[in-house]
């Protein structure tokens, strides 16, 4: 098991702060992240897996700074980059590229150790039975699963997961949870993983970091995951998605009425009537 710290990071792009001062630590756990669209959850973890440069802070893992893309990583994504045209069993290899190249991998010249380790992965996430099957035939929940066997043939220290689940079904989200929980419970490694369906979050995740606006609001254990930290972070069901708008619907026709651009608009009405 590994510990990440996450210490006053920032991220700035342009005018936009997409994080701001935010610090954790996790240490053997399956930590969640929440918060609503445009939080900073991808930022985030985009920061972590050295894909994109924090604009301030730090981050390590086991103390060891993290500066760039890490082979200890393993990232599963929400659209599963997988190789569609080849077996799940395939797939799994894949994860050994940092010991292999692209090539002996799809050759399959790895060795014997790394073929077992894309087996047992396999198994990991129920898939055994379909190893020889192209992914291209598998359905969304079990190609991600292929995704976390991939992810757990790296051997990586830290899985982090962006959405895993955003795509998939209740009942597919539930199934896909568990297996990830379990692919990092049974090979020891520390997880983040981001998501936005909070039952969810709520039955799978150890801890829970809330991000709003860029923020750290919370970070809590599993008892102390409250309704109305819930309704702090993705506000009441009255307030969501209903802000005040500043201009009226006459107003906002009267801006377009002076913008510049309002010749396009002519024109577009030209087109339609023609
Ligand atoms: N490459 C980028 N360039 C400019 N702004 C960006 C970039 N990536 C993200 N942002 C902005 O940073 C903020 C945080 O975005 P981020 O994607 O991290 O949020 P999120 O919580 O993952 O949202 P979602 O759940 O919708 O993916 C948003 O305001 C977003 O518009």
């Amino acid at each position: 098991m590994s510990t990440l710290k996450v210490e006053n990071l920032s991220k700035q792009y342009g005018d936009v702060t997409a994080l701001e001062d935010v610090s954790f630590q996790i240490e053997d756990e399956f930590a969640v992240l929440l918060g609503e669209s445009g939080a900073g959850k991808s930022t985030l973890l985009r920061c972590i897996n050295g894909l994109t440069d924090p604009t301030e802070g730090s981050i390590s893992l086991d103390d060891e700074p993290i500066t760039g893309s890490q082979t200890e990583i393993g990232m599963i994504f929400q659209q599963h980059n997988l190789v569609d045209g080849v077996s799940a069993y395939l797939n799994a290899l894949t994860g050994s590229l940092n010991r292999v190249s692209m090539l002996k991998s799809m050759l399959q010249w790895q060795s014997r150790e790394d073929k077992l380790r894309a087996l047992e992965a396999l198994e990991t996430v129920g898939l055994l039975d379909e190893s020889h099957q192209r992914v291209s035939q598998m359905s969304g929940g079990q190609q991600q699963r292929v995704g976390i066997a991939r992810a757990l043939v790296q051997d990586p220290r830290l899985l982090l997961a962006d959405e895993p689940v955003a795509s998939l079904d209740p009942s597919s989200a539930e199934t896909v949870m568990g297996y990830l929980r379990k692919a990092a419970k049974e090979h020891d490694v520390t997880a983040l993983v981001s998501l936005h369906q909070v039952n969810i979050a709520a039955h799978f995740g150890d801890r829970f970091i809330g991000l709003r606006d860029g923020r750290k609001l919370f970070d809590v254990g599993r008892d102390e995951l409250t309704p109305e930290l819930i309704d702090d972070l993705y506000g009441s069901v009255e307030t969501v998605g209903l802000a005040d708008q500043e201009k009226t619907v006459e107003e906002a026709l009267d801006a377009i009425g002076d913008d510049p651009s309002e010749g396009a608009a002519e024109d577009a009405q030209r087109g339609i009537e023609a």
